[in-house]
């Protein structure tokens, strides 16, 4: 579905991650976990072409992106940022964004663009704040205005930078139902996440990144056992399992010595 072969991708002549090579399938979710700085939102950035990059191919379907239009490319990968921008646009007009690439000429919104926008507010629960300006709105409100944003396409991946970020613990728990869906609906769905447990809970994969490189991408458990969250984390952990026998991280502290 989406391939990064051999990317080094960075930031103004300077790569910042260095020969990631992976493929995210259909109807997988894959975590990418690592530790602030280690590249995981310029992989991201990678696969949607917005930092540089100086050597290797990202593959859309077996398509290389640089020969896709940006356009067709949007059709079919939506990407929510870490950070936005905000201004005084309405909710409900933001949302209609995340339609823009199905838009051919006049580039006017039709029905289905707004039926696809209002059943995205919904399932963002953000439906009673569209006619609210932007600007109004808290980060955890903004926040899900762009996750509605993004689930107004009809994009086959989605690529998600620490989406929990500004949401209540209902919110974020709901988010990861969202994605949960995305993955039987057979999409393809990359998130960075801070909390391991969460990542543990829902990916198929972890993909854990440190100093620009992909350490490992394996499941959950077998990521865990390979010791590898305890040492780039530099933190003790143990897996406990509840009584439904579901694992659970435990950060026991900091790694001594
Ligand atoms: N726009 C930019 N210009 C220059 N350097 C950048 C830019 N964005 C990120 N970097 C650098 O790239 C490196 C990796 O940053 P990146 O945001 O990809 O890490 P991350 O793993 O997502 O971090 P975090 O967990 O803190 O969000 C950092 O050293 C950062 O300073």
């Amino acid at each position: 579905m989406l391939r990064l072969e051999h990317i080094t991708a960075g930031y103004n002549k300077n790569p910042v991650i260095k020969d990631i090579d992976i493929e995210f399938e259909r109807g997988k979710i894959t975590a990418l976990i690592g530790p602030n700085g280690s590249g995981k939102s310029t992989l991201l950035k990678a696969a949607v072409d917005l930092c540089e990059i100086y050597e290797g191919t990202v593959y859309l379907n077996g398509k290389d992106r640089s020969r896709l239009g940006n356009k067709e490319f949007a059709k079919h990968v939506s990407y929510l940022p870490q950070s936005h921008s905000t201004g005084a646009i309405a909710v409900e007009r933001m949302v209609l964004h995340g339609r823009f690439p199905y838009l051919s000429y006049p580039r006017r919104y039709g029905k289905k663009d707004y039926e696809y926008c209002c059943h995205a507010m919904e399932k963002a629960g953000i439906s009673e704040l569209k006619g609210k300006k932007l600007e109004e709105l808290s980060g955890g409100q903004k926040q899900k205005v762009y996750i509605a944003m993004a689930l107004a396409g009809e994009a086959q991946v989605f690529l998600f930078d620490e989406p929990t970020t500004y949401l209540d613990v209902g919110y974020q728990l709901e988010l990861l139902d969202i994605m949960v869906q995305l993955r039987e609906q057979g999409k393809t769905v990359i998130v960075v996440l801070h909390d391991i447990n969460y990542a543990m809970g829902i990916a198929d994969r972890l993909a854990v990144m440190e100093q620009g490189k992909l350490l490992l991408a394996d499941t959950p458990v077998n990521v865990y056992e390979s010791g590898v969250i305890s040492r780039v984390f530099q933190v003790e952990t143990k897996i406990l399992t509840d009584t439904e026998g579901k694992k659970h991280f435990y950060f026991e502290g900091i790694k001594k010595g």
